[in-house]
């Protein structure tokens, strides 16, 4: 990455370069000049003008310092802002891109400390270390060499005498710095983690009174995070009063020796003067360079870890794809076995599952049996083996993901609604469907009668992960934005388990008429929604231990018949 952007931006890093050197070298003008203004001063000004010409000049080396100064930060510091956005950019459409594996294994807070502590790292390795690196290395020479040629070599390695203990304290200590800001910043993830989760699920927090124990939580992680920086300014506050005094030693040995020179008449007091100026000018520089390291360090550790997600491979691999034109919609698993990738048994065993175009086929069993992912499966949501899943008798490993998501519709479990208008929620990044077809799915849904008693109808606001409407209300908004889709396909992933038996059932119904020859893959734990399924597979422990139509599964005194009388049993007593 950062290659590509500096192939892109080099001149510019080029021109801030040369901007920035040449204000290194006007630096080293003006404690010339007043050295000379001193020694004029000294013998009793003979000649006034040249005094002011020097004072003209010092004024002209402000001016061009003040033109240099603006350019370099232009160049160097703008060009390390366009790294942050690029970096920002190239990040987000990575996250995109990643598949659902991803976001099973990584957790929010690291992704949004990635987003802006990370990338805040690098950018000043892109920008202020650069400008340092240069200034340490242009000033300190060049100041080093202006000194011994101006003033006095001898002077000059006496007082620079301390430089390479800098140099070794600014390595030891960067050193420790990198490690402890390594878990400022992992404190730091799990307090935006925590403070995330509380605020994603307030509502639960509230209706559990658990409060205090939110509050202890966070309490902790604080603490945490708030000892892991005080660790952080314990070295700090150590490394700058060390690199201040090692830099104060130099000017000692300078004032002691130099004193002694101009005394003795080897040095003018101009020239002690001019050579004091550039000793303070070496200090900058000295400090930067402890700087420098850090900020290349973090710089470093940061861009690894942006690195890290993307490197991150998407598992879905396509070979031999081919482009299913003439789509027929038959689904056929045999024999699948699946374990998550980022769990250590198998969830799904001997799966053997068809769904043939223009069908209604139902996925029903206990909790936790692996409904919902057969169902995820089937949208292609996770990777499987070959041999396995057969779209029209193609291996779905030869579909592109593109392909899949123009043939099926998947609706999850849980709803997710943007802080956006209902009508754009349902027509979903497709701004040409118009306003009639995004009404006649919503009334496909049955939600179309609850939006327009909302004062502002489809143009209603909702707000962030949909608080303004009722659960059920959120699963149907979700439903029609899928069946806009008008795939060939929809598989509804127990997406209406916040709606009434009645309404679950008039929804599916509305459905089927309404997809015509299409096929319906329905979840759900509702068994008298689904009874005029074509097709009912019933899972229990990963397993499929019956499948047949709802006549043939109700009279045989297995699972699906015990789940189905429990069931009515229930409505019976809600009833009475
Ligand atoms: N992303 C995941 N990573 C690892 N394991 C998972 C993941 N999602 C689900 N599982 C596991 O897979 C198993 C089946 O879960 P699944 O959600 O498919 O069941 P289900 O029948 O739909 O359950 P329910 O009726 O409760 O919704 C469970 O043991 C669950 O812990």
């Amino acid at each position: 990455m950062i290659r590509y952007f500096i192939k892109q931006n080099w001149y510019r890093y080029l021109i801030g370069i040369l901007f920035l050197i040449s204000v290194d070298a006007l630096m080293l003008i003006t404690p010339r000049i007043m050295g000379s203004i001193v020694d004029e001063l000294r013998s009793g000004v003979q000649d006034i003008e040249y005094i002011g010409l020097l004072i003209l000049a010092v004024i002209g080396v402000a001016l061009g310092l003040f033109i240099t100064r603006l350019f370099w930060r232009v160049f160097i510091m703008g060009s390390a802002r366009r790294f942050e956005y690029y970096a920002r950019k190239t990040l987000f459409q990575k996250l995109l891109d990643l598949p659902p594996t991803f976001y099973d294994k990584t957790r929010v807070g690291d992704l949004m400390a990635r987003f802006t502590n990370d990338v805040n790292a690098v950018r000043m390795a892109m920008g202020p270390a650069i400008v340092m690196t240069i200034d340490s290395i242009f000033l300190i020479s060049v100041t080093i060499i202006a000194m011994g040629s101006f003033t006095s070599w001898k002077l000059t390695w006496i007082a620079i005498i301390p430089l390479p203990l800098l140099a070794v304290v600014s390595t030891f200590f960067g050193r420790i710095i990198h490690k402890r800001f390594k878990r400022v910043q992992a404190a730091f993830s799990n307090l935006t983690d925590t403070v995330e989760e509380s605020i994603s699920g307030a509502r639960l927090i509230k209706s559990y009174g658990i409060e205090g124990l939110r509050n202890d939580t966070l309490n902790e992680k604080s603490d945490n995070y708030v000892q892991e920086n005080i660790k952080l300014i314990k070295v700090w506050g150590m490394f700058f009063p060390l690199i201040q005094m090692l830099s104060m030693l130099g000017s000692v040995l300078a004032t002691f020796f130099g004193g002694q020179m101009v005394v003795l008449g080897q040095l003018t007091l101009g020239e002690y003067v001019t050579f004091t100026s550039y000793l303070g000018m070496l200090i900058w520089p000295m400090t930067a360079f402890g700087w420098v390291i850090n900020m290349v360090q973090r710089g470093r550790a940061s861009y690894k870890r942006l690195m890290e997600v993307l490197e991150e491979k998407n598992n879905i691999v396509v070979e031999d794809p081919v482009s299913l034109e003439d789509f027929n919609g038959h689904i056929l698993l045999k024999n699948l076995t699946f374990t998550y990738p980022t769990g250590n048994r198998p969830v799904l065993r001997d799966i053997d599952f068809e769904l043939n175009p223009g069908t209604k086929v139902a996925i029903v069993g206990t909790t936790g049996s692996g409904k919902s992912t057969l169902a995820k499966l089937i949208a292609r949501l996770y990777p499987i083996e070959k041999g396995m899943l057969f779209i029209d008798g193609y291996d779905i490993n030869r579909l592109p993901p593109e392909v899949i998501r123009e043939k099926i519709a998947y609706v999850p479990q849980e709803t997710f609604l943007f802080s956006e208008t209902i009508r754009n929620n349902i027509r979903f990044g497709n701004m040409e469907l118009t306003d009639s077809e995004v009404e006649k799915y919503a009334s496909i849904a049955s939600i179309h009668e609850d939006i327009i008693s909302f004062p502002e109808g489809y143009d209603t606001l909702v707000g962030e992960r949909g608080v303004t409407l009722s659960g059920g209300q959120k699963q149907r908004v979700a439903i029609a934005r899928a069946l806009i889709k008008q795939t060939p396909i929809i598989v509804l992933d127990d997406c209406l388990s916040a709606v009434d038996t009645e309404t679950e059932k008039k929804i599916l119904d509305s459905l089927k008429d309404s997809q015509g020859k299409h096929s319906i893959v329905v979840v759900s734990h509702r068994l008298k929604a689904v009874v005029d399924a074509d097709m009912i597979y019933v899972m229990h422990e990963g397993r499929i231990v019956e499948r047949g139509k709802h006549h043939d599964l109700i009279g045989n005194g297995g699972l699906y018949q015990r789940m189905y009388e429990r069931q009515m049993i229930e409505e019976k007593l809600k009833e009475d």
